[in-house]
């Protein structure tokens, strides 16, 4: 593999986070690269999540998905823990960007159709990430078996052929109603979800 590089400094100077920050410095340079948002000191075992980025719940507080409650739980569990990592990808709408995701909105408005009928109306791939950049960030500090909060088996198996040992841990937050019919949508998909239909 070839060497990677990082820049890393703590988030202590914005009021004491605990947490620090390693960013993936590979040339070409993203505009938005990789990051793992470094909680104590990770050893073999810790809580990790990789998360893809959805501007929508996280800054617009949209509650359609289960995106923000679930990094803020994921840091609640971390801090709880004493020690864990968040990964956090540049990936919006399943890494098809943000105007595909905005695009399938409005498809998924006007027809009443889930997020992937609408990728698949649109000619989108429904999942277009990878998670390549999250094993490289894992191996770069020292992690061969982790603890990964995700309902995704796409994840789990990504850091699996990278040799990364996988326990997973179900990451389920209280939705929503449109949330169901989204979470619903991804457990048709083959996400680890429990049915949300008779509860
Ligand atoms: N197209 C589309 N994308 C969405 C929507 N809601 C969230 N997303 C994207 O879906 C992705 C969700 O990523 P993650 O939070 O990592 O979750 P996940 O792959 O579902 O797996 P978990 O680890 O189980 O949460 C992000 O890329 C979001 O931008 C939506 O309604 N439509
Ligand atoms: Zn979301």
């Amino acid at each position: 593999m070839t060497e990677q590089l990082f820049v890393e400094h703590s988030l202590n100077r914005t009021g004491g986070t605990g947490f620090r920050v390693r960013v993936l410095d590979n040339e070409p340079a993203a505009d938005n690269p990789p990051v793992a948002a470094i909680y104590g000191e990770p050893a073999d075992d810790c809580l990790v999540r990789i998360h893809s980025r959805c501007v929508y719940s996280e800054i617009l507080g949209s509650v359609d998905c289960d995106c923000h409650d679930q990094v803020q739980q994921a840091k609640e569990l971390i801090t709880a823990a004493g020690t864990g990592v968040i990964i956090y990808l540049d990936q919006e709408g399943r890494g098809a960007g943000l105007l595909a995701k905005a695009r399938g909105y409005v498809y998924s408005q006007l027809h009443q159709a889930d997020t992937f009928t609408s990728y698949r109306a649109l000619h989108l791939p429904a999942d277009s990430r990878d998670y390549a950049a999250a094993a490289d960030l894992l191996e770069s500090l020292d992690l061969t078996r982790v603890t990964l909060l995700t309902n995704n088996p796409e994840k789990v198996k990504a850091l699996e052929s990278r040799g990364i040992i996988v326990k997973r841990e179900p990451s389920i937050v209280p939705v929503s109603d449109s949330a169901r019919a989204y979470l619903e949508a991804k457990r048709e998909q083959g996400h680890l979800i429990p049915s949300l239909t008779d509860s």
